[in-house]
């Protein structure tokens, strides 16, 4: 019989470690003395005192052998939003967290911190001030959403003080920093094709945009005050910088910032909603012959055209948050990361 090491409480896994919030994750814990066992199915990186596990999140003989002696593991692995891939998000994020709690529970792992979303109650519809009891979105608007609030429900229901095994998830709304791969090339590669000369609604909607050292800093949090005892246990908590900013506001300093010109022209909400609902139709029947990404799917553009900001006073009271970066300098340090999307660049 195959002998378990006995879990130490500075060693932990991140699996999803070679993504953006990840890799941001596992520096971060190096850096506070723990060693670190990243478990993905890429490296991106390497780390002194990180060790690389290669695998399938779905794959429960894999991820056992990645967790052997690890007490706390965070779990930020998922398909990328953008692939829209309904199979893929139910393999990932559904059975394959249900996995990931199986071989947690066989390992002995003591603790797993979910890195969730906010988007989880998002319908589409403004969202101000919003708290974490509101309830699920009952008509999510894409399949990571929906996905993401199954994910979260089954890590919250595992948590189980008895047979000590504790579990809170995180809820981050908008990250973005240094090496994201998402919001800023997104943005720039819509700038360069001329698409972002618009802006949708009136431009007074309200949202988080959250700096991703505030977004580690609350994962860490949330580990270290994980205990029986604790209100966190089988909770979620959002994690924003607590500066609402406007949309169109903070997605004009970013293009600014790297040399393009702000959106100027207003479009009716309604109208480019529809549009792209139309054309995310037309993507999905096209599907077996031709691939198409559009830029505007019906996500972005309610994101882009509505309120949505949220409270995290919860994750204040509970576990002493604070953000540690403030808006305007977490804009200046990214901008200054993407030297090569600098318009010219
Ligand atoms: N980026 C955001 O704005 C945002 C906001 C809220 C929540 N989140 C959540 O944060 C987490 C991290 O997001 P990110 O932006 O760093 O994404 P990312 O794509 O940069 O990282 C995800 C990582 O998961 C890995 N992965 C995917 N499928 C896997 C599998 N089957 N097995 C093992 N590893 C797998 C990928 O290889 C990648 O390294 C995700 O759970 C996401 O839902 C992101
Ligand atoms: C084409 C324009 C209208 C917009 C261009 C920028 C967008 C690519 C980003 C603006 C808001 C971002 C965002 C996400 C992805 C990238 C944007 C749409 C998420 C949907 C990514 C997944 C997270 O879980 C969501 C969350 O709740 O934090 C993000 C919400 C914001």
């Amino acid at each position: 019989m195959a002998t378990r090491l006995r879990p130490s409480s500075k060693r932990c896994a991140v699996i999803g470690g070679s993504g953006f919030l990840g890799r941001h994750l596992v520096e971060q814990l190096i850096a506070r003395g723990y060693s670190v066992s990243v478990f993905d199915i890429r490296q991106s990186y390497e780390l002194p005192g990180v060790t690389f596990h290669l695998g399938d999140l779905c794959d429960k003989q894999a991820l056992l052998s990645a967790l052997q002696g690890v007490s706390l593991v965070f779990h930020c692995a998922s398909p990328a939003p953008s692939s829209d891939d309904r199979a893929l998000f139910q393999k990932v994020n559904m059975d394959g967290t249900c996995t990931v709690l199986q071989a947690c529970r066989e390992a002995g792992v003591q603790k797993l911190v979910l890195t969730s979303s906010a988007s989880v109650v998002f319908e589409g519809r403004d969202i101000k001030d919003g708290k974490e009891d509101l309830p699920y979105a009952k008509k999510p608007i894409d399949y990571y959403t929906e996905t993401k609030i199954q994910q979260e429900k089954l890590v919250l229901a595992a948590c189980d003080k008895e047979k000590g095994f504790l579990t809170v998830a995180i809820r981050p709304h908008g990250i973005f920093g240094p090496r994201d791969p998402q919001l800023v090339p997104t943005l720039v590669d819509a700038a360069r094709k001329g698409k972002m000369k618009f802006i949708i609604g009136d431009g007074s909607n309200l949202v988080d945009f959250t700096f991703v050292e505030n977004v580690v800093h609350g994962h860490i949090l949330a580990a270290e005050r994980l205990r029986p005892e604790s209100p966190l246990c089988g909770q979620a908590y959002h994690i924003t910088n607590d500066e609402p900013v406007h949309f169109w506001d903070f997605m004009s300093q970013v293009l600014v910032g790297l040399g393009y010109d702000a959106p100027r022209y207003h479009l009716p909400y309604w109208l480019v909603y529809g549009l792209a609902l139309l054309l995310w139709l037309l993507a999905l029947l096209l599907r077996p012959i031709l691939q198409l990404q559009p830029t505007f799917t019906p996500m972005r553009v309610a994101l882009a055209g509505t309120h949505h900001y949220y409270n995290c006073s919860r994750a204040k009271e509970d576990m002493g948050y604070k953000p540690l970066v403030g808006l305007q300098e977490a804009i200046t340090r990214t901008v200054e990361s993407y030297p090569h999307l600098r318009q010219g660049g």
